[in-house]
């Protein structure tokens, strides 16, 4: 179902994640495959306890998989044990995360939100401004650039924090319930907006959901059952919004 032409920015083989030991234990990933491609936004469902934050803790390199491999862009990244030294720099440099709260620092505006990553990772503060404008104007929010945080709406705040995740460009964005704080018509706004980053900027997008309304959206998506991923064809469905 996958495009197979190009290479995928995330490939997971038989990813195990166990957390204690002996009778204790609880192995939350049993043997995970996976395969995201450029430009696709995938669902990733599954009832509560099956492992869902496992998998995108494990992939944005937050815990330390128990076994299997995890390859990035072409590049393994974990085969068994960690194989790049600079976990904070894979963080930082090559996955972005959305979370349910947007996180937002209260006492910068919106722009500054989104800039203060590019700033980070040592381009200028010029360069830094205009990406987080190039990123507001694809988003719809430019007009609320220079907005404090506490004067945006719920939908507002959640469109910087997509901005601040895209911000340095990387290649793979980590959604745990984006669209959990917002209603019906702003979540599938949310998603149209995703699936458009993510086919300008060649972006993998992962989305965590329990949400029944932008299920429909989904090209692809995988169900998290008994420890392991079962790829599913979704509806693909684009909403007016
Ligand atoms: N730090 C931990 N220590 C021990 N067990 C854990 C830990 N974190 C998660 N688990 C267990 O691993 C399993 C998977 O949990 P996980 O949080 O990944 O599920 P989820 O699908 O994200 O659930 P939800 O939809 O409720 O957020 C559960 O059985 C959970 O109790």
């Amino acid at each position: 179902m996958a495009n197979h032409a190009e290479k995928p920015a995330i490939k997971l083989e038989g990813l195990v994640k166990r957390y204690g030991s002996g009778s204790s234990a609880v192995e939350a990933l049993k043997g995970v495959d996976m395969e995201v491609y450029p430009g696709e936004v995938v669902g990733l469902l599954g009832p509560s306890g099956s492992g869902k934050t496992t998998l995108l803790q494990c992939l944005g390199a937050v815990i330390d998989p128990t076994a299997g491999r995890i390859t990035l862009g072409g590049d393994v990244t974990f085969d068994d044990d960690w194989k790049i030294s600079d976990l904070r720099e894979l963080r930082r440099d090559r996955i972005g995360f959305i979370f349910q709260a947007p996180y937002l620092i209260p006492f910068l505006d919106a722009t500054e939100n989104v800039s203060l990553l590019p700033m980070l990772a040592g381009k200028s503060n010029k360069e830094s401004t205009a990406r987080a404008m190039d990123l507001f104007k694809v988003l719809d929010i430019a007009h609320r650039a220079g907005a404090r945080i506490s004067e945006l709406s719920g939908g507002e705040a959640q469109r910087v924090a997509i901005a601040r995740a895209l911000a340095n460009n990387p290649p793979i964005i980590l959604a745990d319930e984006p669209t959990a704080p917002l209603d019906g018509k702003r979540s599938l706004t949310v998603m149209s907006m995703l699936n458009e980053l993510a086919v300008q900027y060649r972006t993998a997008i992962i989305v965590v959901t329990h949400d029944d309304n932008i299920i429909p959206t989904f090209k692809r998506l995988y169900r998290i059952r008994d420890g392991r991923a079962h790829e599913e064809a979704g509806e693909g469905r684009s909403f007016e919004v």
